[in-house]
């Protein structure tokens, strides 16, 4: 590099100064081209780099909005030896006519539950769960230790991360997939539309096209909802009436898989059955559910509020307690019957079919008779509002027929709201009691 006061020369202020530096100026002349040449393609290369630094970091970006764990990817965390172990650990059948159940959304309410069963008897059970923040995800990241503590490792990874769904499949030749992980809550796609279709729409593909592309496809019993009969007024409802029109986000999207996962049936010989949940609820249960965040605002003294229809009527359920679910759940992978296809080819139909789980044995119950149980169960007294229902995705009477599924899948709830809400109620009170407990709503 020249000294400062050559550089200043470069530039001639005067002709004269010109001619008397000229030879001096032609030396610096060339100089300066090679300096402006290297300068340019420092600046030429810096751009470069930029450019395919933002383009990948736009792309991560992309890919990452809704993948929360390319950390574990970028870190070697899933499909490394010690993961594959962890896998195979918890894939392990060990009772004669096991099965290996891929669990998706095990950290949830019902996959918790459902996980728990399935290992329990002796099938192999891996989850997935991709641990969102819909409601606090300590009650998730407990259930999480309470499974593994009963052997089932649940990765932790999102069902639209296609790589680590191939993965796992490499990993494990699943028999069957019970998918239950989705956007839930029926009033939350009023402000969050977007959830619903990543998860219950987008997932649900990403998902099916992983099944479809398997060797041995596996079998999938997946999660519809009782909300897919939205403002259908002819209760009690059967699977072979018309389910709309929706009146929800959430309906929607279930109605939609169930279209969707009719086409993979009919396309590539995928097994499926779609089971229609009414409201379930239990230990373990989920925050944003009436039950339970009722149950919080009784035994802290805050207000409830209960909605009403028209004409001040109550609103109803078929509340469903989560034991009398698992049954379902189970009996629906026992009898799914065979996927045909190998590797995206259709070799044979395959079973199509959809349940109600719900509970017809005690007939809807309102909102109110409920809070009452609840305050029975906690000997405590509810400070209740009463307020018109806000139209934001209610359904007003939901009540089911579930005499298919107690033919075919020997179907049949035992437990009464009463008896059930006192089990949840119990367990309420022993969870929020533990000093690490205090964030967990
Ligand atoms: O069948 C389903 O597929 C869905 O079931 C469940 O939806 P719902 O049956 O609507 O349960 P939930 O929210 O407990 O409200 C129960 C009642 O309490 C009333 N309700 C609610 C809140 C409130 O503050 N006050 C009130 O009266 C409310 O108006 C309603 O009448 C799941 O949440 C949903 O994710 C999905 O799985």
């Amino acid at each position: 590099m020249p000294p400062l006061e050559e550089l200043a020369l470069l530039v001639p202020s005067t002709t004269g100064r010109f001619k008397i530096y000229r030879a001096h100026n032609q030396m610096m002349n060339h100089a300066f081209h090679r300096c402006f040449a290297s300068v340019t393609m420092v600046f030429l290369w810096a751009l470069i780099l930029m450019a395919f630094t933002a383009s990948y970091l736009s792309f991560v970006d992309s890919g990452n909005r809704y993948l929360h764990h390319s950390s574990f990817w970028d870190h070697g965390g899933i499909g490394g030896i010690q993961w594959e172990k962890k896998v195979h650990s918890s894939a392990q059948i060990l009772r004669a006519d096991g099965i290996s159940v891929l669990v998706t959304g095990a950290a949830g309410f019902i996959g918790t539950h459902v996980s728990l069963a399935l290992k329990t008897r002796g099938d192999g059970v891996v989850g997935v769960d991709n641990f969102d923040n819909y409601y606090g995800p300590s009650l998730k990241r407990t259930r999480q230790a309470l499974l593994e503590s009963h052997g089932v490792f649940i990765v932790d990874g999102d069902i639209n991360d296609q790589r680590l769904l191939a993965t796992l499949f490499d990993t494990v030749a699943f028999t069957h997939v019970m998918h239950l992980a989705a956007q839930v809550g029926v009033r939350y796609g009023v402000n969050n539309p977007y959830s619903y279709v990543h998860s219950n729409v987008a997932g649900l593909v990403t998902l099916l096209e992983q099944c479809k592309c398997a060797g041995r496809q596996p079998a999938i019993v997946w999660a519809s909802s009782g909300s897919v009969y939205g403002v259908n007024n002819n209760a009690p409802f059967s699977e072979s009436d018309p389910a709309n029109p929706p009146a929800s986000l959430y309906a929607s999207t279930k109605k939609t898989g169930e279209e969707i996962t009719h086409t993979y049936n009919r396309l590539y010989g995928l097994s499926i059955t779609g089971l229609r949940f009414f409201t379930v609820y239990g230990p373990w249960g989920r925050p944003d559910m009436v039950y339970f965040s009722f149950t919080r605002n009784i035994s802290a003294g805050t207000p409830i509020t209960v909605y009403r229809v028209k004409d001040r009527v109550d609103l109803a359920r078929d509340f469903i307690y989560i034991d009398d679910v698992v049954k379902g759940c189970v009996a629906s992978l026992d009898t799914s019957g065979k996927s045909t296809g190998s590797g995206g080819k259709k070799k044979g139909s395959a079973p199509y079919r959809i349940f109600n789980l719900g509970n017809s044995n005690s007939s809807p119950v309102t909102v109110p008779a409920m809070v009452r149980i609840l305050e029975d169960s906690l000997g405590m007294k509810a400070k209740m509002d009463v307020a018109d229902v806000t139209g934001n995705g209610d359904v007003s009477f939901p009540h089911v027929n579930i005499s298919l599924a107690q033919k075919e899948l020997g179907y049949n709830p035992t437990t009464d709201l009463q008896t059930g809400l006192r089990k949840f109620v119990k367990w309420y009170l022993w969870y929020y009691s533990r000093p690490s407990a205090h964030n967990n709503l």
